[in-house]
């Protein structure tokens, strides 16, 4: 497919895009590429100039890339209004928004408009609108933007989790460390054509070791993690078996999602042992080597690179 908004060159030129059951697709692509075009075309609430969307992937949830802040509802009534349109009874609305807004952890009150919470605040909203009914095609347009790092873990958490019971997962995102850390297939767009990024050639016979306490009851699940070997628990220390090249991506979301590193042990042949004590580093302390990606992962999301079996939602087509 292929969209204009004005006389002239395309925004986005012959592309096509499937989304698949169990993966995470990060689209990623400079200012003013097309990312935000591209998703809303897959969201279905925008139409491509040329070619098709097809496919009925079933609930979709969509995180655009503005959201309406200007509202004077209240981040209750808004949910309140969006579970109906999609079906929700009243009362499972509201029970499902003050679910989602609890695990969220909005500030500011679910009854203050909209238009007064913080811009953090009102993409937990956002999110919360996209998830009232269990997405089984979710689309999130830079979802972290405002963010603070608990909601990040949080989001990871959904990703993974949405992916793993059998739904798709569209996002963009500029940081490589995140795209790596969550995504099974990234793409990028230039020049108005997307093209799948190939991912680096894994090391699979090396793996990292990583120890971890949780530093809060609610601290995120890491076992569908792509690349999670192994995890095991022993009292509040959790010791997680990663592949080497995940390592960082991993340190990355166990930091955000309510976890101190007590220790990092690389098992590489060319690199000895390392064994860190204490370090408990914000995000910021962590994702040196960046770009870190791959694709599959133990107990994490199926269906990767195998090509979609039954295409969930599909946009493509000459111009
Ligand atoms: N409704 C619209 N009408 C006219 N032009 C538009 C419209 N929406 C987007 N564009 C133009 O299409 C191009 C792609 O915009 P889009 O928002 O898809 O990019 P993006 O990759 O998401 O950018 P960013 O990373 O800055 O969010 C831009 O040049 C933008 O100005």
């Amino acid at each position: 497919m292929s969209k204009r908004y004005r006389p002239g060159r395309p925004v986005l030129v012959d592309v096509d895009f499937t989304t698949a059951p169990g993966t995470v697709q990060a689209v990623t692509g400079g200012n003013g590429s097309g990312k935000s075009t591209l998703l809303r075309v897959l969201a279905g609430v925008s139409r491509p100039s040329s070619g098709t969307r097809t496919g009925d992937p079933g609930v979709i949830g969509y995180v655009p890339d503005r959201f309406p802040t200007s509202t004077r509802l209240s981040a209750e009534a808004y949910l309140a209004h969006m579970g109906r349109i999609k079906g929700l009874s009243t009362a499972r609305s509201a029970e499902r928004a003050t679910e989602l807004l609890t695990r969220l952890d909005l500030v500011g009150g679910p009854k203050t408009p909209i238009r007064e919470l913080s811009k953090g605040n009102a993409q937990k909203v956002a999110l919360a609108q996209a998830l009232l009914m269990p997405p089984r095609l979710l689309i999130l347009d830079e979802p972290w933007s405002g963010l603070d790092a608990s909601a990040h873990g949080v989001l990871a958490q959904i990703i993974v989790d949405t992916a793993r019971s059998g739904g798709a997962v569209v996002f963009t995102d500029h940081r490589e460390a995140i795209t790596g850390g969550l995504a099974t297939e990234v793409y990028r767009i230039e020049a108005g054509r997307l093209s799948r990024q190939a991912l680096p050639t894994r090391v699979h016979d090396t793996a990292s070791e990583v120890l971890l306490r949780a530093t809060r009851p609610q601290a995120v699940d890491l076992r569908g993690l792509a690349g999670t070997r192994s995890l095991e628990a022993t009292g509040d220390v959790v010791r997680v078996r990663v592949d080497r090249d995940r390592c960082d991506a991993l340190l990355l979301v166990a930091l955000q999602g309510g976890w101190t590193v007590d220790g990092v042990r690389h098992n590489d042949a060319a690199e000895p042992p390392n064994l860190l004590g204490g370090v408990t580093a914000g995000a910021n302390g962590v994702g040196g080597s960046g770009g870190v990606r791959g694709v599959g992962g133990v107990g994490g999301v199926s269906g990767v690179g195998s090509g979609p079996a039954n295409p969930a939602n599909q946009i493509g087509g000459q111009r």
